[in-house]
């Protein structure tokens, strides 16, 4: 059975199980703040006892005037005056101080446990973290990481402070009907399992919406973020978008409604259930009266017992299954936080590198992605010496990235070797092989920071360094950019924040290919670093890698065989393979794949050289 099928299989005994999660949910609470958890926790133990100690005041109160009446003795009622003034007292200082340490406790924990997710989160690896499994438990956990913790606390302090009341009040009623007592503690149980059941299927609607919430969430993100903002308008494709997110909302809202009307039909009829046994009992507490048993501040105080026992028996049983319901959350966010992480880097047996890479081997290496049958990556074997580049061509889809993010092991499942410096890749301390690689992906990020930032982020201990960013801006042909930026290297970059300066498409293409500059790396990947780059940056930029791997190595991925043609070695990928492999003079005279690309893309600018004389 996988973990999805064991949630959705949870029996009323499984949920209450789900218990065995308190004591890491209280390690949570505790590791927010100590004092904080335990002031909270005290005052709620106090709480819990206040409404018993003001009935007994009332009553002492109450009898103690019907005392005074009888032979004019006035100073047991001073007496039991100035304790029900103490205790309203405390009532409130508890009160007021409980909503202090409260409201300061909750940003702590929200904090927490967003800080716990987001460390998770970088840990993982790329396999696990584009699992669709991975990403809905990541939805669920992150949706209701601000409120839901919070939320088990309050419900564990109710919790403590209602049993306190319940016991305390009970033990009222005991002494006078010991029956009533257990009947009035009873009575709510018949009501815990139903809503117990309810509970378990509102949990099973929201787990099974993970899906479409997160469908949600990217059609919000594409109808209000600059980055589609373009399209979104000139295909017309905002009703479209907005329709399909109405609907998935609409769908919630008819579940909702259905679940809903159920806890409210549940909720009347236990409700009469519990009036009809409550008039019973007080009936019998006025009787009592009536007949002399009691004296008036008893019968009061009784009455008062009699509705605080029920009404915090109730309260008890509520918070048990809200806690049962916490808790199914809880064990999502729990299921996320204990994710395998795929490779424990930087372990004791790793091997150190402490050379420069001067030497690549790839030997039989494949690679399919999880739940495909297809090889991304079919038995590649290729090497690379200090000093040389490697070009990597092919069409789209036939495995150029997938082998790049092999190199730099974000994906480790692969078979056959991948040798540095004539060492497996996979035993090599992977913080220290990462040091020494800079790259440039094709899907680079934009970050929406500074460009201090956006270049220091290849190197962050850099960061001040602006002697260094200044360096490896020039590398890429932006400095002249950056002298013309108002704030220079601290000019906020992008639309998303007040003051950004937007960038075309090719200058964020240099800035990625800074950021991986400013790295002393030994291997330098660029992944179509021309993608967005006119034809004399594009000459610029690959005049620039040369020089900078003349004594290192380079490989780069391109469609423009323009640049490729100077690469020391060309290695032509079709479905994963290398299906050529050699210099552009070799792949010329062979005829083949790259001989076929080649001359297409050649023709392609002959004609339009033909079409401009014409
Ligand atoms: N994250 C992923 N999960 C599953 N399959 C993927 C993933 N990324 C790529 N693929 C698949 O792996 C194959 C190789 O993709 P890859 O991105 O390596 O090709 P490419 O040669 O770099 O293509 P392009 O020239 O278009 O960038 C493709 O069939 C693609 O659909």
């Amino acid at each position: 059975m996988t973990a999805r099928e064991e949630v959705l299989h949870f029996k009323v005994i499984n949920i209450v199980r789900s218990f065995k999660l308190l004591p890491r949910v209280f390690k949570i609470l505790w590791e927010t703040h100590h004092f904080y958890f335990l002031t909270i926790l005290i005052l709620n133990v106090v709480k819990g006892l206040i409404p018993a100690a003001l009935l007994l005041a009332t009553q002492n109160l109450i009898n103690s005037v019907v005392i005074a009446h009888g032979n004019s003795v006035f100073d047991g009622v001073i007496y039991a005056f100035f304790w029900l003034i103490a205790i309203t007292l405390l009532n409130e200082l508890v009160g007021y101080t409980e909503s202090y340490f409260h409201h300061l406790f909750e940003t702590m924990l929200s904090n927490e446990v967003n800080i716990k997710i987001m460390e998770k989160s970088v840990k993982l690896s790329l396999a696990t973290f584009e699992e669709a499994e991975v990403q809905d438990q990541l939805t669920r956990a992150q949706s209701e990481a601000n409120s839901r913790p919070y939320q088990i606390f309050m419900t564990i302090l109710s919790l403590i402070s209602g049993t306190v009341t319940l016991l305390s009040t009970a033990a009222i009623l005991l002494v006078w009907r010991w029956w009533v007592a257990i009947l009035l503690i009873l009575l709510p149980v018949t009501s815990f399992v139903s809503f117990l059941k309810l509970g378990q299927r509102e949990f099973d609607v929201h787990f099974k919406r993970a899906p479409k919430m997160r469908e949600s969430w990217y059609l919000s993100f594409l109808l209000t973020k600059d980055v589609s903002f373009k399209e979104i308008k000139l295909f017309n494709l905002g009703n479209y978008l907005l329709g399909h997110y109405k609907n998935i909302y609409s769908q919630f809202f008819v579940e909702d409604k259905k679940l809903a009307f159920r806890r409210f039909s549940l909720s009347i009829l236990f409700q009469l259930l519990n009036l009809v046994v409550i008039s019973s009992v007080i009936f019998l507490v006025l009787w009592s009266a009536y007949t002399g048993e009691i004296m008036i501040g008893s019968f009061v105080a009784m009455v008062q017992a009699v509705s605080n026992t029920q009404s915090s028996s109730q309260g008890v049983l509520q918070h048990l299954l809200s806690l049962c319901q916490h808790n199914l959350y809880m064990q999502q966010l729990f299921a996320f936080l204990d994710l395998k992480i795929e490779k424990a880097s930087n372990r004791e047996s790793d091997v150190a590198l402490n050379d420069k890479i001067n030497r690549l081997e790839l030997k039989d290496v494949s690679f399919k992605y999880p739940n495909k049958s297809k090889y991304a990556v079919h038995e590649v074997s290729l090497e690379l010496n200090k000093g040389e580049t490697l070009a990597l061509v092919g069409k789209n889809g036939s495995g150029k990235s997938t082998l790049v993010k092999l190199l730099t092991q974000l994906y480790q499942g692969y078979s056959g070797n991948i040798l540095v410096n004539g060492y497996s890749a996979r035993d090599m301390n992977h913080s220290q092989l990462l040091e020494r690689i800079g790259v440039v992906f094709q899907d680079f990020v934009h970050y929406e920071m500074s460009m201090r930032h956006n270049i220091a982020f290849g190197e962050v201990h850099q960061i001040d360094n602006d002697k260094h960013i200044l360096e490896a801006a020039r590398k890429t042909g932006i400095l002249p950019l950056i002298n013309q930026l108002p704030q220079g290297l601290d000019t906020q970059m992008g639309k998303w924040f007040e003051e950004g300066h937007q960038l075309s498409g090719g200058q964020w293409q240099r800035v990625a290919i800074a950021r991986a500059y400013i790295r002393n790396a030994d291997l330098y990947i660029l992944d179509e670093p021309s993608a967005f780059l006119d034809p004399e940056a594009e000459y610029e930029v690959f005049q620039m890698f040369r020089q900078l791997v003349a004594d290192r190595m380079g490989i780069f991925i391109s469609h423009r065989f323009s640049s490729v043609r100077y690469a020391d070695k060309i290695a032509v990928m079709d479905e994963g393979r290398i299906v050529e492999y050699g210099s552009h003079y070799d792949l010329m005279a062979l005829r083949g794949l790259y001989y076929e690309l080649y001359t297409m893309q050649a023709s392609a600018y002959l004609d339009n050289e033909k079409v401009v004389k014409i």
